[in-house]
């Protein structure tokens, strides 16, 4: 039974693993998981964690990025997605939902939700996404008392906190430098530098701030593209990409959706879908035998 149903490894050392990833040298990939499924093909293709992005999970239930999700749904859809999955988990925590002693609660809660680390941000509630023009910051103080509350809340010393400033999109790149280094004496283990535009940006940012550093690669935003070796090269420690998986399969379903609708027959998009046989490889279905042999007791035909 092993492995199936839940993952094996535990929570504290999936924390331990993240944190030995961001000081290795190795940047951290973290693509965004819609859901479990896609958690689990994160980890079968060997990426080195699974992110959980705010806006990929708010624009799932049909809503914009602009703080409306609370901390019950977010912890429980990143419960869910932690549960199958045996790499560390890093979930948007937007500003932590509410005044610092929220920002706290949502550090136990993720913890005893088998989460590795938490984002929070310096965006005024309510937030909007942070590649938006017009959103607003609140002053650094306020921002470092969020920070001391889930640094003081969280009872498993290698849960990773990681601080994230907007103010690189408002008051310049300067401004966002000075607050990363007052979010890392507040204690953050992380930074995340939202909304930075180019190499020289990142390369900036990367010389004036000690601690590990994350990047946002989401596409359609303000930032370039950058690959991932190149992001290591400037020495960044995580790189992200949070709405792709979302972006991906909703591209595929319009499509898809448009050619049923206009031919009556989804038999022209068969080859770009997930087959039921690799559906269930991915699920380990033929496993579940180990514990029911009347589960997976018949055979698919070719094609399937
Ligand atoms: C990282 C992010 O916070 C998210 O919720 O995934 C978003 C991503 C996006 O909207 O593209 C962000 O504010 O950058
Ligand atoms: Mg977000």
């Amino acid at each position: 039974m092993s492995g199936l149903i839940a993952a094996t490894t535990s929570a504290v050392d999936k924390r331990k693993a993240l944190r030995a990833g961001l000081s290795s040298g190795t940047i951290q990939r973290l693509p965004g998981a819609i859901n479990p499924l896609t958690a689990k093909l994160i980890q079968e293709i060997g990426f080195e964690g699974v992110y959980v992005s705010g806006g990929a999970f708010s624009a799932g239930l049909g809503l914009p990025d602009i703080g409306l999700t609370t901390l019950t749904e977010v912890i429980e859809h990143s419960r869910q997605i932690a549960g199958v999955t045996d790499l560390p988990v890093l979930i948007d925590a937007d500003t932590g939902f509410g005044e610092p002693m929220s920002a706290a609660r949502t550090v136990l809660a993720a913890e005893d939700a088998g989460v590795a680390g938490l984002h929070l941000e310096d965006q005024v509630n309510p937030k909007r996404c942070g590649h938006l023009d017009g959103k607003a910051i609140v002053p650094t103080a306020e921002m470092v008392r969020r920070l001391r509350a889930a640094v003081t809340a969280r009872r498993d010393p290698n849960f990773v906190i990681c601080a994230r400033t907007d103010a690189a999109g408002i008051d310049g790149i300067d401004a966002a430098i000075e607050r990363a280094k007052a979010y890392a004496d507040a204690g953050a283990d992380l930074i995340f530098t939202e909304a930075l535009h180019t190499e020289a940006e990142f390369a900036k940012f990367r010389a004036a701030v000690d601690i590990p550093l994350l990047a946002n690669m989401t596409e359609f935003g303000k930032s370039k593209l950058i690959p991932a070796r190149v992001l290591e090269e400037i020495g960044y420690n995580a790189v992200i990409y949070p709405v792709t998986t979302l972006r991906l399969a909703m591209g595929a379903i319009e499509r898809g959706l448009r050619e049923i609708h206009e031919t009556g027959t989804q038999e022209g998009q068969l080859d770009r879908m997930q087959t039921r046989s690799r559906l269930y490889e991915l699920l380990e279905y033929e496993r579940y035998n180990e514990f029911d042999s009347g589960i997976f007791n018949f055979t698919l035909g070719g094609n399937q």
